[in-house]
């Protein structure tokens, strides 16, 4: 077919002059191949013949109506389950800018790479032109983005994930800059031959140009790697953007907690992937009194306001969260959420009465359709939904949102938590002594591998900020960043840093802490901190709570469980301290000295106490 004839790319079925998109979207179909290119308006009508066009497709099922409402589940390819970290790719111009831990390709051999497996590869599809915002749109600087992809399944999940319609397209007016973000399946039709429900290619590319603000992504059509609002944009290429204008973007999650005094408190906490972000936005305090608002579940832009307090917004429009083990009694909001309707669940398992289940959700069913299509029953030996099943539900339908969670002016933040899953020498709640330490602690978190991304799950890998996988940038240059905006910051508005870690087990293998609701407890204790109202143990590892300042009434734990949770053991840590060596080597001479400074004291205090 030649251009020409590709019916809808013609400058009059399009809802915008602007020049450059224009140019962009004939380009790509042009050498893409589609049969037909749709400029997506986030519509109802639109999610209707999508919907509609999917379930004929065995892509999607609709699901039970008066349990579900307008909700759908998709069942992916088997090997297309999670964001696939060893085929993502930051191509900057010099592979000193990648830094060690991202994968490096010359951006030109790259392009030419992926031209190749682009030529043709939307034959036999429709080429859907989304243009979206992350962020509010009212912002001073809207965030806009294009994403060209040919999967529906995307075009439906960028409507609940990112803001989407006409007055996006109203943003972009004629000339305003967007990120350029691309995605194919990699899965053309030849003519007569069938579709499969979940095309996508065995050979997969996540490719990231920083220094042009672009995405190119290939060969997937699951979460982060084809959701390119998400990861691609708003933490990789936004994070590029953030180091050159002075800002933070941030895998965080923002809540706000409200004191019995009615004081409110805006906390931000970057958890690795499948380490708690979702639960702890959603939190239901258990301690009478205290009640939370959630902002966002998994990213955080920050940025200094005129009143030198650093201000978060969200830039996401829906979750996107992991379903096994949430449930009513883990995360209430989360259930209520989704079950208010139009969600797309993805590899769940589905209920002889058309419903969703997976592994943790209340009730005992004894018969299910598992997330390959195949029938499970309670002696399966496989589980019904896949680890990284998800729900991607809208943001608005979360009965906590707070009010305030679309603002453009983002919330005041008061404390910053990082966190791992660490079934050892990491205590429940650790203050820093200062931001430099508190980038200390974040720059050294370590995390058990999850579900989330391919890979052996359990083994411990380093994670600064939660941000490996997502860093558009040298780790070193990003440290550095952090440590300078500590600088150049009146520290006393700077948020204070806090360690968690809700996952330290006993000798029998148990949590010794309960986690979920309970974890109020600690956040109690951590503006109690901001307030000065309450006392902390200081130790080599920093400000850590004592069994006595924690407000542990009504707690069904034992005394042992939360001294042992809340134990500095030296001898652990002094274990820890080749493990970190070796991960500064691994970020090479970028390392700021400011880190060097607080590792060389952590060490010095340990010995001090051995
Ligand atoms: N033991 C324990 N498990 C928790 C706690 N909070 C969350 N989890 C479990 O951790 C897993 C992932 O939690 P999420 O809140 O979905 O993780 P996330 O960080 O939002 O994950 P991404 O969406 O991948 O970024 C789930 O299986 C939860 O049940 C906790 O306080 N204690
Ligand atoms: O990006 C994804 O596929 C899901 C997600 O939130 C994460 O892995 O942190
Ligand atoms: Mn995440």
């Amino acid at each position: 077919m030649t251009s020409a004839t590709i019916p809808g790319l013609d400058p009059d079925s399009a809802p915008t002059s602007h020049t450059e998109l224009l140019a962009w979207v004939r380009e790509i179909a042009e050498l893409t191949q589609p049969d037909r290119v749709e400029w997506s308006d986030g519509s109802d009508a639109e999610w209707d013949r999508l919907t509609t066009e999917l379930v004929a497709a065995g892509t999607l099922t609709k699901l039970n109506e008066d349990k579900a409402p307008n909700s759908f589940l998709a069942n992916s390819d088997p090997a297309d389950v999670a964001r696939v970290e060893s085929r993502t790719y930051i191509c900057s111009k010099r592979e000193v800018d990648a830094g060690p831990t991202n994968n490096w390709v010359d951006p030109t051999e790259m392009r030419a790479t992926m031209t190749d497996l682009y030529r043709g590869s939307m034959r036999g599809r429709t080429m859907y032109v989304i243009p979206f915002c992350m962020g509010p749109l009212g912002s001073d600087d809207p965030k806009l983005g294009v994403e060209i992809t040919d999967s529906a399944y995307v075009v439906l999940s960028m409507r609940v994930m990112t803001r989407v319609g006409p007055e996006v397209v109203a943003a972009l007016g004629e000339d305003r800059f967007f990120v350029k973000a691309l995605h194919s399946l990699g899965a053309p039709l030849e003519s007569g031959q069938d579709d499969v429900p979940w095309p996508c290619n065995p050979d997969k590319y996540i490719t990231h140009f920083p220094e042009d603000r672009e995405i190119w992504s290939f060969g997937s059509g699951y979460g982060g790697n084809a959701l390119l609002g998400k990861k691609c944009y708003s933490l990789r290429i936004a994070s590029a953007m953030a180091h050159d204008e002075g800002w933070l973007a941030e895998h965080m999650l923002i809540l706000k907690l409200i004191s019995p005094e009615e004081k409110a408190y805006y906390i931000a906490a970057a958890f690795p992937s499948a380490c708690g972000k979702t639960n702890l936005a959603m939190i239901q305090p258990t301690i009478p009194g205290w009640r939370a608002e959630t902002l966002g579940d998994d990213i955080a832009w920050m940025r200094f306001g005129d009143d030198g307090r650093l201000y978060a917004v969200n830039p996401e429009f829906g979750f996107f969260g992991v379903a096994p083990g949430t449930n009513y009694s883990s995360n209430p909001n989360a259930m209520k959420t989704m079950e208010a309707g139009n969600t797309i669940y993805t590899n769940v398992a589905r209920t002889d009465d058309n419903n969703v289940w997976w592994e943790g959700l209340e009730g005992d069913p004894q018969h299910l359709i598992d997330w390959r299509g195949n029938d499970w029953t309670p002696d399966s030996d496989t589980p019904a939904a896949h680890p990284n099943s998800r729900y991607c539900t809208p943001m608005s339908q979360c009965p906590i949102m707070a009010p305030e969670w679309d603002d453009p002016k983002g919330v005041p933040i008061s404390a910053i938590l990082f966190g791992g899953r660490r079934k050892t020498t990491v205590p429940l709640v650790t203050e820093a002594r200062s931001w430099q330490h508190g980038v200390f602690m974040g720059a050294t978190v370590g995390s058990e591998q999850t579900a989330a991304a391919e890979g052996t799950v359990g083994t411990i890998r380093r994670d600064p900020m939660a941000m490996l996988p997502f860093l558009g940038y040298n780790v070193g240059d990003y440290l550095n960043h952090w440590i300078d905006l500590g600088k150049n910051a009146d520290e006393s508005k700077l948020p204070k840093v806090f360690y968690v870690n809700w996952f330290r087990r006993g000798a029998d293998k148990r949590f010794l802490w309960p986690g979920f609701g309970e974890n109020s407890r600690v956040l109690k204790w951590i503006v109690e901190r901001i307030e000065g109202k309450t006392g902390g143990i200081d130790t080599p590892v920093g400000i850590v709570a004592t069994p006595e300042s924690l407000d542990l009434e009504g707690l069904d734990v034992s005394e042992a469980d939360v001294a042992e949770a809340l134990a500095v053991n030296t001898d652990e840590w002094l274990n820890e301290i080749p493990s970190i060596e070796e991960w500064f080597d691994f970020v090479g001479e970028k390392l700021p000295t400011g880190i060097k400074d607080e590792f060389d004291s952590l060490k010095q205090r340990l010995n001090a106490d051995k």
